[in-house]
């Protein structure tokens, strides 16, 4: 069996810049030969999406605008793929978002807005994005989504977000009970505090960080490149026994009570 990528397509949604997991995972399914799609939220990443891609040696990706907000920019977005494209492999959807104000302080003080935009946009989008991109996975297929550790127990300052992330992980979970037998699986990377453009919005972010280099069994922070190799193993048939996970790559810090 084969575990190369080459011939193979996958649709990597939510890189912003060079620092995002996005990117990491992105990078690391170039290495492994896959051609890639990307999506990003508004025209603001168009361009470091065009131009972090133009790194790659390879001239054949794609990019698209998608709002995943909008139900018919959804399903545009994943018409047009299948117009150009045909066929997927496989999809990163690591898109996540929370009111800055409800990343921090008491969570019983969080809007009933903020907490459904959370909702809509780092867990209801999973489902959409699901729906919308199986019929492209002909050959069936494997999409992996970014969680965290403040959705399975408490992390001070995660507030909203968590309870977004732990409806995140059930999403996955009944997604992957939906897909299995067309072929899809569908797991999550649960990854350790990484400085990208989207922790610079959580409260205190700083002493998480210190907190992993101090007490996570492997001493030391994550990096995208790490979880880019769990992405790409779970985008591969080494993974194929495998569906409805959820992959702690987070220097073990999860262990522990
Ligand atoms: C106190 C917990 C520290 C570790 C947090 C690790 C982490 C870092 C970034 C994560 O992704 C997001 C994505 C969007 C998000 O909402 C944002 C981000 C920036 C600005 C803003 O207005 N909202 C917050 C976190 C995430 O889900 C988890």
């Amino acid at each position: 069996m084969n575990f190369s990528l080459e011939g193979k397509t996958y649709v990597v949604m939510g890189v912003a810049n060079r620092r995002s997991i996005a990117w990491g995972i992105a990078q690391a399914l170039h290495n492994a030969g896959a051609r890639l799609v990307f999506t990003y939220a508004n025209e603001r990443f168009e361009k470091p999406v065009r131009e972090l891609a133009g790194s790659l040696d390879r001239d054949d990706s794609l990019f698209y605008e998608c709002d995943v907000t909008d139900d018919e920019a959804i399903k545009q977005t994943f018409t047009s793929i299948k117009e150009d494209v045909g066929v997927i492999h496989g999809l990163a959807h690591c898109i996540a978002f929370a009111n800055r104000d409800d990343l921090n302080g008491e969570f019983i003080d969080t809007s009933r807005d903020g907490f459904l935009l959370s909702q809509n946009i780092s867990a209801y989008s999973l489902a959409a994005v699901a729906r919308e991109s199986k019929d492209l996975m002909t050959e069936g297929g494997s999409i992996v989504t970014l969680t965290y550790l403040g959705g399975e127990r408490v992390v001070q300052n995660y507030n909203v977000m968590g309870v977004a992330k732990a409806s995140l992980d059930a999403t996955m979970k009944y997604t992957a009970n939906d897909l299995g037998k067309h072929g899809i699986r569908v797991n999550a990377i649960s990854a350790g505090p990484i400085r990208t453009l989207s922790a610079k919005g959580v409260g205190d972010f700083n002493s998480i960080l210190q907190e992993i280099e101090e007490r996570a069994p492997l001493r030391k922070p994550v990096t995208q490149e790490e979880v880019g190799d769990v992405a790409y193993f779970l985008m591969s048939d080494l993974s194929r026994g495998m569906t409805g996970e959820i992959l702690h790559v987070d220097s073990g810090f999860n262990i522990l009570g």
